[in-house]
């Protein structure tokens, strides 16, 4: 993964493009990636309204670092080819294509320079995961836990052992092409200690990051998702035993009494420069 492409992802909240009053909060909130929506959250009446105002929010700027996504809609929607133009002129950081279900999809999605990013909500996209992972142009997979739950007829619970399988299969084509994964979305708006739960639940999958509803979600993705001060003191050993003079050569050393190898010192590296950039952005 190039180094524009590594940056903290651990809250990413979605507003609707329809909502200006959101749309215009969202720069003092602290959350790392903010996707203004034209599906979903917008009305078919109010669509094209919608695309105008978030082109338009996206381009006055104002956001400060945080990454600016937008979600289109639907491939085969009246609004999909208009959507993507407005994405393309305004300059999003990426494209964020709903209902994907396989590689050709995102090819169809491309938009030159402008990375794109699919919503994993289909039984279809599961199933052909590896492929859509593996698009030059696909750059993130976000999870879509609500449709994807509507067309499975799976049921929401908790500990979402439904879901369990799309999860674990979404990180691992994420992984196997170096690209980024996000967990889906928790509905419930007041309910810090589920959110949090989901939250330790997604990192411990492997995602690097929560998409969100609400403000009062943020603080919390970004509090799981961010390095832990255990990990950061430990990477930190990790990283300056390397660098003693004796240890420079080796394969595989002792830090604080457990084994660190060179696959190790590289996760102990991307992990600090993780923690630098958050600091760098707060
Ligand atoms: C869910 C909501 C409709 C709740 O709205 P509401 O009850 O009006 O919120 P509050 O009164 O608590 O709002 C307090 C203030 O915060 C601002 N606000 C609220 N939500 C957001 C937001 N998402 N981003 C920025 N700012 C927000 C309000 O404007 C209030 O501000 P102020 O008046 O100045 O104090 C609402 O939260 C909402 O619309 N959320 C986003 C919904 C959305 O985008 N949905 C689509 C993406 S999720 C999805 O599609 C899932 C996926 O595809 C899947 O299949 O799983
Ligand atoms: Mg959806």
């Amino acid at each position: 993964m190039s180094d524009a492409a590594f940056r903290p992802r651990r809250s990413c909240l979605f507003m609707p493009g329809s909502n200006d009053r959101a749309m215009e909060k969202a720069k003092s909130l602290p959350a790392d990636v903010i996707i203004f929506d034209l599906e979903d959250a917008v009305a078919p009446d109010a669509k094209v309204e919608a695309r105008d105002a978030v082109a338009e929010a996206v381009q006055d700027g104002d956001y400060g670092e945080r990454e600016l996504v937008m979600r289109v809609n639907g491939i085969g929607t009246p609004w999909f080819e208009d959507d993507l133009a407005a994405a393309k002129a305004a300059n999003v950081a990426a494209v964020l294509v709903p209902k994907v279900n396989s590689a050709d999809d995102i090819r169809h999605a491309a938009l030159g320079e402008i990375p794109v990013w699919a919503m994993v909500e289909t039984p279809l996209a599961v199933l052909n995961i590896a492929e859509i992972a593996a698009a030059p142009a696909l750059a993130a997979l976000v999870m879509g836990t609500n449709d994807l739950g509507k067309d499975m007829r799976a049921a929401m619970t908790p500990d979402r052992r439904a879901f369990l399988t799309a999860l674990s299969m979404t990180v691992t084509a994420a992984r196997a092409h170096g690209k980024v994964a996000i967990d889906g979305v928790y509905n419930g708006i007041g309910d810090a200690e589920a959110l949090k739960d989901e939250c330790d639940q997604g990192r411990t999958l492997g995602f690097e990051g929560k998409s969100l509803i609400h403000p009062a979600q943020i603080d919390i993705a970004n509090r799981i998702y961010s390095p832990s001060a255990d990990a950061l003191d430990e990477a930190r050993a990790i990283i300056a035993a390397f660098e003693e003079a004796e240890n420079t050569e080796k394969g595989v050393i002792r830090v604080n009494g457990k084994m660190a190898e060179r696959l190790h010192l590289e996760e102990a590296k991307k992990l600090v420069a993780l923690s630098d950039m958050i600091d760098a952005a707060a």
